[in-house]
């Protein structure tokens, strides 16, 4: 452990209370600032002196470096930032990240720093205080999540000056190229198409929003048979169908929700949604997000593409082609997760959460598209999704990402846009409104986190879109890394994992 985070985590930590987890410090902490004059000047009984403050930071020092020979440690070293306004701050930003990627931050004695230098080192020191403390093994990586955050704010501050070395600001979609080898991608399409994957549907039907509409809009849309009651079933069928695959027929439904039984299991289970208190809340937040997302554009329900569930036993089972994609998608988040969050849960336990719930891989013929929505349904739910193209069409299926929290714009330039036009222009219509658009190459993947504000509510976290194919086919593969269970929140997964 570095001992300069020991230090201020030990001796300053209520000065971490002015903390507000943005930019600034908040207005109560300045007003709070260090009032010089409550010091005696020849120092008071209650206070320090010079010499005792000496003796301290020699016998943690001293400690420090008993325990650092005890586990055979790096040899410790200190580090001094100096002066020269922002540039330098940027500087030492980029000295920071090296050091962190070499693993060298928790050897760190003192730091000092002046002027421009302390722009950085005092950010960095409030987001160790912030942060709290790394365990054991997972120290390298905490200081890599804790630089990235040092460094996106500065980006923040001080814009083009600063450069993203960590590539962790803006969450943007991780993009993996050539992660699956052609014979995986092949072997994922033979499973699926082993599994009945059929043809998606024809273009006029596929890109008619009418259906879909009388389906939804109706005051029956959660409570399928009409007894006035949503049941766990309903419920379940509801969050999936309506909010994250408004197609998703009831035959998947019915899958899904047996999954629950046994064998990986959902992210919600059978016998939590069955407590009445829980489907009655379950049905409360999908009603809300449903009718959030109803109101900012109602043709967004529209899927067309068939898809296939694939268990992971039967992608692992022995000889099998596709046993090392499990590993390979597991590395990817992990990577992603080391360099965007940090969060020890998802660097650690991403394996398991991963298999969660099953692989789908998804087909779509001409005018097969996903319109725009979130992977993720509640908070609690998918914390991160991939995708890999398995066939990439000739033209069209862009996977297009919306910029961060802001949907407005998407929604502004698809509003009274014809189908056939957005058959036709569909990346170009959504780029122009800012969005980050993908076009399909067999074997890349993409993974990308699913935000939710803090108070919890549906900001369309990492809203996406695959836009229509236009020529050919499209197969992708789409697995979920599942949030863990987290008491602060009021849905969570309670799934048999
Ligand atoms: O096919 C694509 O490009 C995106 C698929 C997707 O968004 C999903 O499966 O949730
Ligand atoms: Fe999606």
């Amino acid at each position: 452990m570095g001992s300069f985070r020991e230090a201020y985590a030990a001796d300053d930590s209520e000065h971490s209370e002015g903390w507000d987890g943005d930019d600034n410090l908040s207005e109560e902490s300045e007003g709070e600032s260090l009032d010089l004059n409550e010091f005696d000047e020849d120092g008071s009984e209650d206070d320090l002196t010079w010499d005792e403050v000496l003796q301290t930071e020699r016998e943690f020092i001293q400690k420090q470096h008993r325990g650092r020979e005890r586990q055979g440690g790096c040899v410790p070293f200190s580090v001094a930032f100096s002066g020269g306004g922002v540039r330098a701050a940027a500087f030492e930003a980029g000295v920071l990240w090296r050091l962190a990627q070499a693993g060298r931050l928790g050897d760190v004695e003192h730091f000092v720093a002046v002027s421009g230098g302390a722009y950085l080192a005092s950010a960095f020191c409030s987001q160790i205080i912030a942060a709290g403390s790394p365990r054991g093994q997972e120290e390298p990586a905490w200081y890599l999540g804790i630089v990235a955050k040092t460094i996106c704010r500065m980006q923040k501050n001080a814009g083009y000056l600063v450069r993203d070395i960590s590539k962790a600001c803006g969450l943007s979609p991780w993009h993996a190229p050539s992660l699956l080898t052609v014979e995986e991608c092949e072997s994922l399409v033979q499973e699926a198409l082993q599994r009945g994957l059929r043809p998606s549907l024809p273009r006029e039907r596929a890109l008619d929003p009418t259906p879909l509409l009388s389906a939804l809009a109706g005051p029956g849309a959660l409570d399928r048979d009409g007894d006035g009651i949503i049941d766990a079933a309903e419920a379940a069928a509801a969050a999936r169908s309506k909010l994250n695959a408004p197609l998703f027929s009831l035959t998947d439904a019915r899958v899904w929700l047996g999954a629950a039984g046994g064998g990986g299991g959902p992210n919600i289970s059978a016998s939590w949604l069955a407590r009445p208190e829980n489907a009655a809340l379950f049905a409360s937040e999908s009603r809300r997000v449903f009718a959030k997302l109803l109101d900012h554009r109602p043709e967004k329900f529209s899927r067309h593409s068939s898809q296939a569930p694939l268990p992971w036993a039967a992608l692992t089972r022995a000889g099998a082609l596709t046993a090392a994609v499990p590993s390979k998608l597991a590395a990817l988040v992990q990577n992603m997760a080391r360099l965007q969050d940090a969060s020890p849960l998802l660097q650690h336990q991403h394996h398991q959460q991963l298999q969660g719930e099953p692989m789908q891989v998804i087909r779509y013929t001409r005018g097969g598209h996903y319109a725009p929505h979130s992977d993720s349904g509640w908070p609690g739910h998918r914390e991160v999704s991939l995708l890999v193209y398995l066939r990439t069409p000739e033209v069209g299926g862009e996977t297009c990402f919306f910029p961060d929290g802001d949907d407005g714009a998407i929604v502004g330039v698809l509003q009274g846009v014809p189908a056939s036009t957005y058959f036709r222009r569909c990346a170009q219509l959504l780029r122009a409104a800012g969005a980050t658009c993908v076009s399909p190459s067999r074997g890349d993947a993409l993974a990308w986190r699913n935000k939710w504000r803090n108070d919890g509510s549906l900001e369309l976290p990492r809203a996406h879109a695959a836009c229509p194919v236009q020529v050919g086919e499209k197969w992708v593969a789409s697995a979920w890394v599942g949030e863990p269970c987290d008491s602060t929140r009021h849905i969570c997964q309670h799934g048999s994992r």
